[in-house]
This record gives C-alpha cells, sequence and structure tokens, in this order.
C-alpha cells in the first residue's frame, strides 16, 4: 500500500526511473563500426562479413546485384539487427553512412567476368569511382579486392608488388584485368587529390565452401567434377601454374590489411605452386581416386604461371597462410558434397 501510494505520487522527489528499453543494453547500440562489403553475397564477401559479424561492435551493410552471389551465403545474418542486404549494382550511386567500404563486387570467375565483359568494365571503373565517391563524401576507409590478374601473363616469376605486369590491353580477360588496373588508378588518385584512406589488395587464386558450384573456376571444376564421377578437365596445356590460398586466410588478411596502416598494393595469397596437372592428381587422390582426368582446350591469353611473392605481407602486415592446399581441399569437399547431395562412402 505504501508503495503504491509512492509510485502514485507524481510530486515525489524520489520516483523511480522508467524502465529503460531493452534495447537500451542490446549490442546494436554499441556498435562503433560501420561497415559496407560491396560484393558481400558473393564467395570471399560472404567470408568476410562472417568475421566482421563476429565482432559484436560492427555493425554491417551488404550492398549486392546477385549476379554471381546469393542471399543464401549470408542467410545466418539475415534479419540480425546488425546486419543490413541491399540490393544495390555499383554501377549507380549508394548513399550511406559508413565508416569503412570493403569494395569487392565484381564477378571474379573468368566464365562470368567475360559474359558480358562491358558490364565488367563498368563495374570495375564507375562501380570503383561511385564507391570511392562515397568514401570520400562520407570519410570512409576504401579497401580495393584487386587481383594477382594485373600481373597478366607475368615475365617476373614470383611476382613482387613492384612488378607492372604483362596484361593484353585489347584481350578477353581485359575487361576484368584492366578494369582492376583502372580501378587502382582510381584509388591511387583520390587518394592523392582528395586524401582519401586507401588500400589495395592484389587477392591470388582464393578457394574454399559457398563456392558457387558451377562457378567455372579450377578447384571448383575439379572438385565438383571429382564427386560426380566426371573427369577432371585440365586444360591445356596443363603445366601452367597457379597459387592458391584458403578463404579464411584470405579473410584474415584483407582485415589485417584494412586495420593496418600500409596502402598496398599487397600481395594477399598462399605462394604454394602447382600446375593445374598436379592440382588435378591432388584432388583425385583426395576425393576419388577412381576419376579420369583428360585434357581440354584452353581459353585465350591463359596467364602461364602465377606465384605471389608475400614478403611485403608478411613485414608490413605480419599475415601469412596458415592452410596447405592438401588440408583446403577436404574442407571445401566436405561443403560441395552437402550441397551435391552425395555423401562420402566410406
Ligand atoms: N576468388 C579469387 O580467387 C579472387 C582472386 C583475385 C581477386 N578477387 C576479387 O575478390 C572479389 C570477390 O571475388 P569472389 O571470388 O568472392 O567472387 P564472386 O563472384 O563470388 O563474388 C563477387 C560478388 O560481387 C557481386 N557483384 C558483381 N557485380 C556487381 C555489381 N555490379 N554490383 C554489385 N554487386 C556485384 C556478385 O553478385 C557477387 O556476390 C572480386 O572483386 C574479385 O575480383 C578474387
Ligand atoms: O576446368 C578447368 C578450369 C580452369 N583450368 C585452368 O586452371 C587455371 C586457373 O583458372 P581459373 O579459371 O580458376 O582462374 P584464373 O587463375 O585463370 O583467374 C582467376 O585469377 C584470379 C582472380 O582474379 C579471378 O578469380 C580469376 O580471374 C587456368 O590455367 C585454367 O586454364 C583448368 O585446367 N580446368
Amino acid at each position: 500500500m505504501a508503495k503504491e501510494a509512492s509510485n502514485g505520487n507524481h510530486n515525489s522527489a524520489t520516483k523511480a526511473p522508467p524502465t529503460p528499453s531493452p534495447l537500451r543494453f542490446s549490442k546494436y547500440f554499441q556498435s562503433n563500426m560501420r561497415i559496407l562489403v560491396t560484393g558481400g553475397a558473393g564467395f570471399i564477401g560472404s567470408h568476410l562479413v562472417d568475421r566482421l559479424m563476429e565482432n559484436e561492435k560492427n555493425e554491417v551493410i551488404v550492398a549486392d546485384n546477385y549476379f554471381t552471389g546469393s542471399k543464401d551465403n549470408l542467410k545466418k545474418w539475415i534479419g540480425h539487427p546488425r546486419f543490413e542486404l541491399i540490393r544495390h549494382d555499383v554501377t549507380e550511386p549508394l548513399l550511406v553512412e559508413v565508416d569503412q567500404i570493403y569494395h569487392l563486387a565484381c564477378p571474379a570467375s573468368p566464365i562470368f567476368y567475360k559474359y558480358n565483359p562491358v558490364k565488367t568494365i563498368k563495374t570495375n571503373v564507375i562501380g570503383t569511382l561511385n564507391m570511392l565517391g562515397l568514401a570520400k563524401r562520407v570519410g570512409a576507409r576504401i579497401l580495393l579486392t584487386s587481383t594477382s590478374e594485373v600481373y597478366g601473363d607475368p615475365l617476373v616469376h614470383p611476382q613482387d608488388e613492384s612488378y607492372w605486369g604483362n596484361v593484353n590491353p585489347i584481350g578477353v580477360r581485359s575487361c576484368y584485368d584492366e578494369g582492376k588496373r583502372v580501378a587502382e588508378t582510381l584509388m591511387f588518385d583520390y587518394h592523392r587529390q582528395h586524401g582519401i584512406e586507401i588500400r589495395i589488395a592484389r587477392i591470388f587464386n582464393t578457394y574454399g565452401p559457398r563456392m558457387n558450384i558451377d562457378d567455372g573456376r579450377v578447384v571448383s571444376n575439379f572438385i565438383a567434377q571429382a564427386i560426380r564421377n566426371e573427369p577432371l578437365t585440365v586444360q591445356a596445356p596443363g603445366t601452367q601454374t597457379r597459387s592458391f590460398c584458403y578463404v579464411s586466410d584470405m579473410v584474415d588478411g584483407l582485415i589485417r590489411l584494412m586495420e593496418g596502416e600500409n596502402t598496398g598494393p599487397i600481395n594477399i595469397g598462399n605462394p604454394g605452386e602447382f600446375t593445374m596437372m598436379e592440382l588435378a592428381e591432388t584432388v583425385k587422390e583426395l576425393i576419388n581416386p577412381e576419376v579420369e582426368i583428360i585434357g581440354v582446350e584452353n581459353t585465350p591469353d591463359d596467364p602461364r604461371q602465377r606465384k605471389p611473392d608475400i614478403t611485403k605481407a608478411k613485414e608490413l602486415l605480419g599475415w601469412e597462410p596458415k592452410i596447405k592446399l592438401r588440408d583446403g581441399l577436404p574442407l571445401m569437399e566436405e561443403d560441395f558434397r552437402r550441397r551435391l547431395e552425395v555423401p562420402r562412402e566410406n
């Protein structure tokens, strides 16, 4: 009774404060970094989003047009209070208030970037211009995922960042290679002219769970073929080399680059180098010893060798990859078997 009287007395100086909304105590209101990930519904982007979302102080916005990405890759975050997903094409301007931009939007598989080459150039050039314009307007730091393809068919081996590359400017891969080179140029021009904080990662071939099954890149092709018991298609001559980085190592490198003090460009990749025939033999041995390996025709301008020099990443970011190809392939196999609904026979 006495309590009721006291609660009902609006003139009382000892009135209890109203109960705060439960939202006042939610993590949402403690966030101190809003991060935009373009291309966040894609392969690397969705793994990056997972890592960024692990930090309860981050809010993450993904902008993606779903050309090669999928909402499925982000399903565990849809509806989360610190997460937003926007259907957006980066060739159009985007107005959001953010502190950091990871700019990944661009098809990465040669089959997909060659499908509509004019659109690939627009994505790289106009898309990067739009994201730099956004970074300038809101004062955000921006990281571009460039590529080892800026080295073209390299005449220097392994490739370090000082190498200017050997790119065919009018070939079928140029929409991607030259597009990324212009994107790098734009990043540095905005940095020098407008003082934008930039970071450039030159990513070497990356693989892992969530790659599209029909992505067309070599690791996903071989794993899907081995699981389906179809011949592994080694494109001629089979002696061409690549260096494969597992996606968790890649994401770790990208975050270190964003958080560090160096603009780059910095190579992020795994220096373990394999011919495509060696890769096919490794997949055969690990996944399906019965599968056939066949030679097929290649496409024009396929780089003959590729291996990153990661001295700079080691020195400036304290980063190096941890997962060897032989350990990463079975992790990807597991994901592909689940999606293809082909369990491993014991
Ligand atoms: N995976 C690799 O081996 C590799 C190597 C070098 C560089 N990269 C770069 O890393 C980034 C991500 O590559 P990935 O392997 O995750 O490729 P991905 O194709 O899986 O992802 C790209 C994402 O960008 C989206 N996208 C494409 N065009 C867009 C547009 N105009 N507007 C908005 N969204 C768009 C796609 O829908 C997709 O979700 C790309 O910039 C790629 O060039 C990747
Ligand atoms: O089924 C296949 C597919 C590909 N290959 C060969 O495997 C090698 C790698 O081809 P991929 O299509 O996986 O990728 P590429 O290295 O050519 O390009 C990639 O490089 C770095 C990124 O920027 C992009 O993800 C992509 O452009 C090529 O020599 C290709 O000829 C096969 O032997 N069989």
